[in-house]
């Protein structure tokens, strides 16, 4: 049998790298480069993209970067990829309260891969997004906002999922399998 194809994976964030792992690990080796990238202000694409461009000129070569968002329908889809900066400050507590007042709690999560084969080369993105409601937290399994996320059709947050429920169901996932099938065209 021919040895796995790899993927460099460039991010800082050890969960995102066990979340790609679980769910590309069968068919990819997820190799991992710990690197806090520089994520500018602009548009998602914008973001994506040079987060990649910045990845693909470290390492020189092939590379995966991703960046994650939650979006409020209430706030015309802030504080999308700002979520960061808002978890480390007021967070996840903080994050549902934010929506005291408002009479949707509906939300998106999602996360677009940016991969490239190179510095110079093209990059491509692939999203997955899964609606929900940001609920008061509840469950403590997992990271960042998980506590507060409830995807749309269950009954549990994602932190009150096991990683193997919520890795078959959860943004990452769709947005991997995106990523898979581009990858396997490829070969
Ligand atoms: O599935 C997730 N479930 C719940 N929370 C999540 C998830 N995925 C990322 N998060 C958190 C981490 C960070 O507070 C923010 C995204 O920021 P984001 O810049 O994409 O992640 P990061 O800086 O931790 O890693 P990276 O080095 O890949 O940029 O949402
Ligand atoms: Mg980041």
């Amino acid at each position: 049998m021919p040895a796995p194809r790899s993927i460099l994976f460039v991010t800082g964030n050890k969960h995102k790298l066990a979340d790609v792992t679980s769910i590309l690990g069968s068919e990819f080796e997820i190799k991992n480069h710990s690197y806090d990238l520089p994520e500018i202000q602009g548009s998602l694409q914008d973001i994506v993209t040079e987060k990649c461009k910045a990845a693909a000129e470290i390492v020189k070569g092939p590379v995966l970067t991703e960046d994650t968002w939650l979006s409020y329908d209430a706030m015309n889809d802030l504080p999308g990829p700002y979520i960061k900066w808002f978890l480390n400050s007021i967070g996840c507590d903080g994050l549902y309260h934010m929506l005291d007042g408002f009479s949707t709690k509906a939300a998106k999560a999602g996360c677009t891969f940016g991969y490239t084969e190179g510095p110079g080369k093209p990059i491509h993105m692939f999203d997955g997004i899964l609606h929900g409601e940001v609920v008061a937290p509840r469950g403590d399994k997992g990271f960042g906002w998980n506590a507060i996320f409830q995807p749309r059709g269950h009954e549990k947050t994602y932190a009150e999922m096991d990683d193997d429920e919520r890795n078959a169901c959860s943004h990452r996932f769709l947005a991997a399998m995106k990523l898979r099938d581009f990858l396997q065209a490829q070969l």
